[in-house]
């Protein structure tokens, strides 16, 4: 019987536009045998309730699988879903739960579902987001994402993108063209192909499984984010193509246009009271725009133990603590995800908070006074 002990339990969130190979990519990993003991959430959001029955094995509970390991296909309220198996673990009826996969649906945006895990409290002990895994068809995904903005939420906040029906496309500049876009709305995200091991695939947390250490760097993206630059510069010729899309991609975007990364950063530690200021007042006014938070932070009480933050608009996950620093790098780092996120506001906030000694004691309301306001915030 599981105890306490596995928890939290990682949660991935696979999301993607509709179409796109979620689905496929479940077959696949319902059938993969380095991930036994996953249960597999559909989620159907009130949507039209077809996608469950594509995904093949599914059914409304628990199924044993041949080999013996387990893994179940569920369909309901996803809150009610996680509080089940936590009470299927806890009463012996699922011996173990290694990991969930939660699967949107392809209209979703995927901001409520991981604030929806983020967000409730009697579930926090439980699981813990792993993940956000962004499926993107090659063919169509270019066209999706000028046409739904939903599509271009999915994507910024991927930790990983999957790209599928690459097979389908042999014009390699198209592909370069989309992996280009994709990494224009989320420089973070690591790009991989749909062939990939799946269990690879998932694995995207704080924690690497393979050196079974916390990776900061891969977790927030920034060693993508500087590959994948260097990687994909010599692809930016200027060129059009004819697969009836009469846009060229050096214009900007509607949709992506809207939506932002940036990092804040910080040498040195920090009180924990400025963080925390710093955080409420920024989640305050700015909570609905910010689409994700992640960074790690330098605490002047505790510098050995860098301080986890993990946000999704407006929710916080509680803080975590990492035992110690994974790289030689510290600091304050955090990486901003936002849709119409005023940068320059988030920027000056933060400096006004870190570069303040005496902020210990700041007044809420003159801070939401200051003069750093910017009309109309
Ligand atoms: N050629 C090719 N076809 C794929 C690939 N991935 C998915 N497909 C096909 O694309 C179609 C849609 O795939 P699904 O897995 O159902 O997509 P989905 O994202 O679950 O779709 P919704 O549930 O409608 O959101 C199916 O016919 C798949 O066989 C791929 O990598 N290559």
């Amino acid at each position: 019987m599981n105890s306490l002990a596995a928890f939290p339990i990682p949660v991935s969130v696979l999301t993607g536009f509709l179409g796109a190979g979620k689905t496929t990519l479940l077959n696949r990993l319902l059938k993969d045998p380095e991930l036994t003991d996953t249960a597999v959430i559909i989620n159907e959001f009130g949507d039209v309730a077809i996608d469950h029955l594509l995904v093949e094995k599914a059914s409304d509970g628990v199924i044993e699988l041949s080999d013996g390991c387990l893994c179940c296909t569920v369909r309901g309220e996803l809150l009610d879903t996680l509080a089940d198996l936590v009470d299927r673990l806890q009463t012996g009826r699922i011996a173990r739960l290694s990991r969930v996969v939660i699967e949107t649906t392809g209209l979703a945006d995927p901001v409520p579902v991981l604030q929806s895990i983020m967000g409730h409290p009697a579930l926090l002990h439980a699981f813990r987001l792993d993940g956000v895994i962004t499926v993107v068809d090659a063919v169509n995904g270019s066209a999706t994402l000028d046409a739904h903005v939903e599509a271009v939420k999915q994507v910024a906040v991927a930790d990983r993108i999957v790209l599928t029906k690459a097979d389908l496309v042999d014009d390699a500049e198209w592909l370069d063209a989309l992996e280009a876009r994709l990494l224009r709305i989320n420089p973070g995200a690591e790009i991989r192909a749909v062939d990939t091991a799946v269990a690879r695939l998932l694995q995207c947390g704080l924690y690497d499984p393979e050196s079974k250490t916390a990776d900061v760097r891969r977790w927030l993206g920034e060693a993508h984010a500087h590959d994948h630059h260097g990687e994909h510069d010599h692809h930016h010729h200027h060129h059009d193509h004819d697969h009836g899309h009469d846009h060229d991609h050096q214009h900007a975007h509607g949709h992506d246009a809207r939506i932002g990364s940036f990092s804040l950063t910080h040498a040195g530690p920090l009180p924990f009271s400025t963080v925390e200021m710093f955080l409420d007042l920024l989640l305050s006014t700015q909570g609905d725009r910010l689409l994700r938070i992640k960074g790690i932070v330098e605490l002047m009480e505790d510098r050995e133990r860098p301080l986890v933050i993990h946000g999704v608009q407006k929710l916080l996950h509680p803080p975590a603590r990492l035992p110690s620093w994974p790289d030689a790098v510290r600091g304050t780092r955090l990486v901003l995800i936002g849709i119409d996120l005023p940068r320059d506001y988030v920027e000056r906030l933060f400096a006004a908070f870190v570069n303040k000694p005496a902020i210990d004691t700041p007044d809420r309301q003159a801070m939401e006074n200051n003069p750093l306001a910017i009309a109309g915030l």
